[in-house]
């Protein structure tokens, strides 16, 4: 007998962004962090899972391509969904068993790995889409901790709006979860404008990237222990009273503070390219000016 079920999951940008874990294993965070979710029909992560007894082993294709099962933050997935389902199987009518193997298919609608959060939709889709098919993941808080095994920043995708995820202290993570801050339908007037400069895969993962920006960063630890927490605040209460002004200048600041961490890592990790750089400086002058100046053409040379 065969079990399928297909979900598909967006995009989350985070305003307040995650960077850093103290650790690596449970994937948890040094900060909390913050982000909004783009609306299902735009950029997503489509996935179909199947499970069936005379399968002969787990297997993914991303994309159209196979890759490795042994993925170990797949395997972590896997591992955590079929424990639950363990613990549930007497009474779990319908839901395939946890020996079964799997069948993974899943695709990006957009660039993978190019910094466009695809960890975020892909493990988030994955994690839902195998809840569903074992029938466990009691709450959506219990679904936020089996993404977040995935990758970090796939927690924050299983809900839409604006949504936090608070770094927790626990060392188990039993804590670490994401929450709602108010639902897609809080603040309308928002529109999220995707400026691709690039579709090529990142030469730094985010997973590396941070791991040795914990090791080599003396800024990070700043901006983790000072700095975003009030900002972790001042950015909720700009999006519960919809004060555009407040939550722009938080948002720069904090991927500018981002990448300024980035570059205090050694070896120095650049993100940013000169038409990046370019749209943050224009974006700046505008949010200066209330959106007030005119802008006329721009042209850049991307070689
Ligand atoms: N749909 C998917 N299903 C399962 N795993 C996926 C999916 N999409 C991406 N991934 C995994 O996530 C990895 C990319 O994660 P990475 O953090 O490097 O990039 P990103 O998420 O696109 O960028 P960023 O984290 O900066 O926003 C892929 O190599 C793959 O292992
Ligand atoms: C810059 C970021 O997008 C980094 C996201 O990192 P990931 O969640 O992809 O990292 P792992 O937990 O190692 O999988 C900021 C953010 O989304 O908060």
């Amino acid at each position: 007998m065969s079990h399928a079920v297909t979900c598909t999951a967006p995009v989350n940008i985070a305003v307040i962004k995650y960077w850093g874990k103290r650790d690596e294993e449970l994937i948890l965070p040094i900060n909390s962090s913050l982000s909004g979710t783009l609306s299902q029909d735009q950029l997503h992560a489509r996935t179909s899972v199947m499970a069936r007894a005379d399968f002969a082993s787990d297997a993914i294709w991303l994309n159209g391509k196979q890759e490795s099962i042994e993925n170990p933050r797949l395997q972590n997935c896997l591992r955590e969904i079929r424990k639950l389902a363990a613990a549930k199987q007497t009474h779990q009518q319908g839901a395939p068993l946890p020996t079964d193997k799997v069948h993974i298919c899943s695709v990006n609608n957009f660039p993978t790995a190019a910094g466009l959060a695809s960890s975020a939709a892909g493990y988030a889709c994955l994690v839902y889409a195998l809840a569903q098919l074992y029938k466990v993941g009691d709450s959506l808080a219990e679904v936020t901790k089996l993404a977040r095994v995935g990758s970090g920043s796939a927690c924050r995708s299983i809900y839409g709006g604006w949504v936090r995820w608070v770094m927790g202290e626990a060392a188990d993570g039993s804590d670490s979860i994401a929450e709602q801050v108010v639902d897609e339908h809080h603040w309308p007037e928002i529109e999220v404008l995707i400026l691709v400069v690039s579709d090529h895969k990142k030469t730094t993962s985010s997973t590396a990237g941070m791991q040795t920006t914990v090791e080599t960063s003396s800024l990070v630890k700043h901006r983790a222990d000072k700095v975003v927490p009030q900002r972790m605040e001042d950015i909720q209460n700009a999006i519960r009273a919809r004060d555009f002004e407040t939550f722009g200048r938080i948002t720069m600041q904090d991927s500018n503070q981002f990448h300024a961490v980035c570059l205090d890592t050694y070896p120095p990790i650049t993100y940013l390219n000169d038409v990046s750089r370019g749209i943050i400086d224009m974006l700046t002058k505008y949010n200066a000016h209330k959106g007030k100046i005119q802008v006329r053409a721009f042209s850049w040379q991307v070689s």
